[in-house]
């Protein structure tokens, strides 16, 4: 099934878990009968769920997994299930005032939960002979528990959406009792072929399981993987993530909601320096298929249907120049390796970066004089220690030093603009803000200010107050 005229849309958790928000501001909006076809909707699970059967995304809380995967607590893992079920269950009971339907919608991930803790007790028993080591099964542990969170919300939304007389579909992907594993494009294009969009409406679960092992590249990042290559394998004419907030001109929490304003336009190298500092529009990776097959991605925001959001193209550049949005990270650590033979001894970049590599620590920015590399990292600190300790052993006569320290960053489309640079300076000088390093390509798409770490939100709002907010940019920054 491939056609020319159908988006595919990404829901996020948080915009899942207001399914009257789903139903009127994004199925419906304002829709004729007929027109309510030609889309593919693929969902994430409930705000919160993937957390309880994973981790904590941000706190690190342990879920279902994380108990599973620690030897020590034999048990805890199936309490944790047990509990499980009581949530989803309690969320179905928001859902589906109709006792029939609650029941359907209990049946449905009780019987899934229950496998799965069938499977895993099974996998325990196995382990406990030796000659199988729960280490190696982990990985697929940890895929076969998250896409319990995405059938459930599926599976969810196309019965509410059947009970509205609308003609949904569940898609799922997350291969449960399938009995082959297909490489992920092979597996959608066999989803979709047996799809009518003209007259369906497919609700996919957000986790695909594949050949590939979506977790393994991509961890929590996978449902936007699968959106992206369900977006590039059905050929769709636009992609769209729904998610609860715009794509804005800084974090509005640090800003302040009544000072951001919504980037209209922008285009996928924009996305990729808002990826590269953890602020994620799209994963670098799933945005990659949509450039290369110029499938447009809008963010829009669910609960401003009305707003045409953030239109992102690989070919957009601003008419004006400018800069369309402050973006930053303050987790990063700098590590400086200063090391007075460098000079005469070509190659101590590929060998720093080599130890990097060996860590696998991804780093955000660097920068280099005759005898200094400094490499900006987004890691934890207990990776950054052994970095450290391996490149000691690798440049015995170097001073090497860490520092805690933020990356805060004016970026745009293309902004050229003469004296941005003496203005931005000029307002972190104002604010007493020191600036630790600096970084601009000739490209001129982005200027990274490196900062003390509690200088984060300071410095955010310098540059926003600077470069921004004298525009006076009211609807969007170049609506879409
Ligand atoms: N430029 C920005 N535009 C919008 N939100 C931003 C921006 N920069 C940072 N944020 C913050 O990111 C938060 C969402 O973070 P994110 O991890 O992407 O959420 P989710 O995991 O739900 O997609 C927003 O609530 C907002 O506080
Ligand atoms: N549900 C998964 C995948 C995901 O992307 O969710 P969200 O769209 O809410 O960020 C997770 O929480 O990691």
């Amino acid at each position: 099934m491939t056609s020319e005229q159908h988006t595919v849309e990404k829901i996020g958790g948080t915009s899942m878990s207001n399914y009257e928000a789903v139903r009127d501001n994004i199925i419906l909006g304002g829709r004729e009968q007929d027109d309510l076809y030609q889309r593919i909707f693929v969902v994430s699970a409930y705000g919160g769920v993937t957390d309880e059967l994973l981790e904590h995304k941000k706190t690190g809380e342990p879920g279902v997994y994380a108990l599973f995967a620690d030897a020590e607590s034999d048990w805890a893992w199936g309490d944790d299930l047990t509990k499980l079920i009581q949530f989803l269950t309690d969320i179905n009971g928001e859902l589906f005032p109709d006792p029939m339907l609650k029941q359907q919608a209990d049946q449905f991930i009780t019987d899934r939960i229950e496998g799965v803790r069938g499977c895993l007790i099974d996998l325990q028993r196995l382990c406990s002979y030796g000659q199988f080591q729960l280490e190696e099964h982990l990985l697929t542990v940890r895929e076969m528990l998250a896409g319990i969170g995405e059938a459930h919300s599926a599976f969810n939304t196309a019965l509410k959406l059947q009970q509205e007389g609308i003609n949904a579909r569940f898609v799922d992907l997350t291969g449960w009792r399938d009995n082959e594993l297909l490489p992920l494009d092979e597996k959608l294009k066999q989803a979709f072929d047996a799809v009518d969009l003209s007259r369906e409406l497919p609700i996919v679960t957000g986790y695909a399981q594949c050949k590939e092992g979506l977790m393994r590249t991509f961890d929590r990042g996978y449902s936007e993987m699968t959106f992206s290559r369900v977006a590039v394998i059905t050929n769709a004419r636009e992609a769209i993530i729904h998610k609860e907030y715009h794509l804005s001109s800084a974090d509005p929490n640090i800003v302040g909601a009544d000072k951001v304003v919504p980037l209209g336009r922008t285009n996928y190298d924009v996305a990729d320096q808002l990826a590269n500092l953890g602020m994620e529009a799209i994963h670098p990776r799933a945005g990659k298929g949509m450039r290369q097959n110029e499938i447009p991605l809008r963010v829009m925001n669910t609960f401003e249907p009305e707003h045409t959001g953030t239109l992102i193209t690989g070919d957009y550049v601003s008419e004006k120049p400018q800069v369309e949005i402050i973006a930053g990270n303050k987790g990063v650590f700098a590590i400086e390796v200063f090391d007075q033979d460098m000079q005469g001894e070509p190659g101590s970049d590929r060998r720093i970066l080599e130890v990097l590599g060996r860590f696998k620590v991804r780093f955000v920015s660097k920068d280099t004089n005759a005898n200094t590399i400094t490499h900006y990292v987004d890691s934890t600190l207990k990776h950054v220690k052994r970095v450290v300790r391996a490149l000691k052993d690798e440049f015995p006569n170097a001073e090497i030093s860490t520092r805690k320290v933020a990356i805060v960053s004016a970026i745009g489309s293309d902004i050229k603009v003469s004296g941005i640079l003496s203005r931005s300076v000029k307002a972190l000088a104002d604010e007493d803000i020191s600036v630790l390093a600096l970084h601009q390509c000739m490209r001129q798409v982005d200027i990274q200010f490196v900062v003390d770490e509690d200088a984060y939100e300071k410095t955010i709002v310098a540059l926003h107050g600077a470069l921004i907010e004298p525009h006076n940019h009211e609807y969007a920054i170049v609506a879409a």
